[in-house]
């Protein structure tokens, strides 16, 4: 078929939204490679890149999301009918075959062939992880007891039990939703595995390392792994040898300006003995990769996160594709009954059921949320959306309490206003919301506490100080989240409404780009500033050094003992940052706020899952409101887009 015919062909995907011109290029480009290239096979490789800018490491050619556009391309391409014929026309194609050809088949899955490497590296780096014996050091029961006491009746410690896996083996998950202890968890196994070297005839104390995959998230596990080593039933010199420090991981690696490549890999691995991964959902694949590289072969490796969030916007979701079978258990006789000794714990309720993973002895998962009770209402509406339970997320917003759910009729950027804009005199029943009023009506309170608590003009820095971070925490009480970020339901709207509506209501000042009590939010790491992406700021009129009242943007920010301290910058130095009233679920990940409201499209068509409505519930300490329709709600918990993957396959 003439080379123009395909490009026709590729030319009306990108008209029709089909594909992206982004995939176009990349099929057009391997058009130039082999000219006598198929259309079968440039449209797998369309359909790749396509797969790739959604989050899939690679293209599943059975998968039913494509069935549609198989069906179209049909008469273009035969091939396509079938997933069999198709597959094995792909195979023989010189684009496929051979060493370095740029695209790989494997099964059903089609990969650009550097995704197929990320992939192969981290299962031959966690499998062989796997396979080594079991090592639990010398007096492991006695210190689990010391830390977590000794088993109760009627009730399994998840936690003992996550503490000493991960100290029997060079490999270990914990997952676990939010509150359920990981952290706790994670303090309590450095401190065991410290003790236990100080102890030993070397005396060698153990290089920890921590490390979490965003700027936000690093300064979020600094500052309660600090707290948690405070509060560590062990000797002062085992606490002072536990780190508090937490980086990102790019900064462990060693990034290099303008290479992909890491400063460590593994000609010049990392200096560590055991490193721990907080947020390990949000590592992508290429990360996760390079992590394994760079890991000496003797060193211990934890990752904590919960399998049941977001996974990194780049591809690959390597935490949920080990996790898929943690809820089960899935251990081995031999782990039952070392549990049982070590422990005292009895999970032969989780023992494996067919032939055992050895991957499962590594996994533990944490089941008690410490931080909502079992009768909370955001409790029972993460697990109720977690298992797609439609009619049980009806029940949880029908029985009220800290909970809430608002129509979003034809425009949500509107109720969303309403919600975070209330009348100064309404009541939390008149808007339909809680039960009781709540304490701070949404972006109103930190408004309010910046007018009212004002220092006066000659007040000492302290006092200033003391009113900047009163107006920053109560910023934090509320926050608007989209699953979109265009428009009436995106960011970009919802932001232009909320806007609007504080202009409206006199709590801030129009015609500005900078104004005070104008809340941003940084898009890109700042290490000269130290400021994180991520990182939150509110604009205050305060005094500078010299005593001039200037605009400047406080944020408050964590320094490497875990401490908060205020940073106040000029506005001009800030050239990556946007206003905030509403922000991605994305980018509400690793952060949490008293009250989160999440405005859903009102035609979501498709694009918003389960794992996104649950991200953002359990970003909520004390409420949550949803803005949308109940159908569009029930969609959204019965929709799970499971990424493509080769590592599921290899661990199922
Ligand atoms: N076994 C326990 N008994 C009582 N309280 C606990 C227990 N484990 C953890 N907590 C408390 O629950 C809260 C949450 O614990 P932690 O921060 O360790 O959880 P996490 O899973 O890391 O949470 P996050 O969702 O922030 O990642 C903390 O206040 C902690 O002190």
């Amino acid at each position: 078929m003439a080379a123009d015919a395909i490009a026709r062909e590729l030319d009306r995907a990108v008209a029709n939204d089909d594909l992206r011109a982004l995939d176009r290029a990349f099929a057009l480009f391997l058009a130039e490679l082999d000219p006598a290239a198929s259309p079968a096979l440039l449209l797998a490789a369309a359909l790749c890149s396509r797969a790739l800018g959604t989050g899939h490491p690679c293209l599943d050619l059975a998968d039913p999301d494509i069935a549609e556009l198989r069906e179209k391309w049909r008469g273009f391409a035969p091939e396509l009918g079938d997933v069999e014929t198709w597959r094995a026309h792909l195979a023989a194609a010189p684009l496929v075959a051979g060493d370095d050809a740029p695209l790989v088949v494997a099964d059903t899955r089609v990969y650009l062939r550097r995704y197929y490497d990320y992939e192969r590296s981290v299962a031959a780096a966690i499998t062989a992880r796997v396979a080594r014996p079991p090592s639990p050091p010398e007096g492991l029961a006695h210190e689990l007891d010391r830390l977590f006491g000794p088993a109760r009746a009627g009730v399994i410690d998840w936690q003992k039990i996550a503490c000493a896996l991960a100290a029997r083996g060079a490999f270990a998950v914990i997952t676990g939703g939010p509150g359920t202890g990981k952290t706790t968890t994670v303090v309590k196994l450095l401190g065991l595995l410290q003790t236990l070297a100080l102890r030993d005839e070397t005396r060698t104390r153990l290089r920890i390392r921590l490390a979490a995959p965003t700027g936000k998230a690093a300064a979020r596990l600094n500052e309660s792994i600090a707290q948690q080593i405070d509060r560590l039933d062990v000797d002062a010199a085992v606490k002072e040898a536990i780190p508090a420090e937490v980086s990102t991981l790019h900064r462990l690696l060693g990034s290099r300006p303008d290479t992909r490549r890491f400063r460590h890999h593994r000609g010049n691995p990392l200096h560590l003995d055991v490193l721990v991964i907080d947020e390990a959902s949000m590592v992508d694949l290429e990360l996760m990769s390079a992590v394994l590289d760079a890991l000496p072969d003797a060193a211990r490796l934890v990752l904590l996160g919960d399998k049941d969030q977001l996974a990194s916007v780049e591809a690959g979701a390597v935490l949920g594709d080990l996790c898929r079978h943690a809820a089960g258990g899935g251990y081995d006789a031999a782990t039952v009954a070392w549990l049982a000794e070590v422990c005292g714990e009895d999970v032969s309720a989780y023992a494996a059921t067919g032939t055992p993973r050895a991957l499962d002895r590594h996994i533990a998962m944490l089941r008690t949320s410490h931080r909502f009770g079992g009768d909370s209402a955001i409790g029972k509406l993460a697990l109720a959306v977690n298992r797609g339970d439609a009619a049980a997320v009806r029940a949880a917003f029908a029985a009220g309490g800290d909970v809430a759910r608002l129509e979003a009729a034809t425009r949500p950027d509107v109720a969303a206003a309403r919600l975070a804009v209330p009348p100064r005199d309404a009541t939390s029943r008149q808007l339909g919301l809680f039960d009781a009023a709540p304490a701070e009506p949404g972006y109103r309170h930190y408004l309010d506490v910046l007018a009212r608590a004002r220092p006066a003009e000659r007040a000492e820095p302290d006092a200033w100080q003391r009113w900047a971070g009163d107006v920053l925490a109560a910023r934090n009480a509320f926050q608007l989240l989209c699953a979109v970020r265009h428009g009436d339901a995106g960011v970009v709207g919802v932001n232009d409404a909320l806007a609007q509506a504080l202009v409206e209501a006199g709590l801030v000042a129009a015609g500005h780009e900078w104004y005070e009590g104008r809340p941003v939010m940084l898009t890109r790491n700042d290490y000269g500033l130290g400021l994180m992406n991520g990182d939150l700021g509110v604009a205050l009129r305060v005094p500078d050094d010299a005593g001039r009242t200037r605009l400047l943007v406080a944020f408050a920010v964590t320094d490497a003992q875990g401490r908060r301290r205020l940073r106040f910058v000029a506005p001009s130095r800030l050239d990556a940052v946007e206003t905030v009233y509403a922000m991605t679920v994305h980018k509400s990940q690793g952060s949490e706020f008293e009250h989160v409201a999440l405005v859903l499209p009102v035609d979501d068509a498709g694009v918003v899952t389960r794992e996104l409505m649950y991200t953002a519930v359990t970003r909520a300490r004390r409420r949550f409101s949803l803005i949308a329709d109940a159908a569009v709600v029930d969609g959204v918990v019965q929709r799970v887009v499971r990424r493509s993957s080769g590592l599921a396959a290899e661990w199922s």
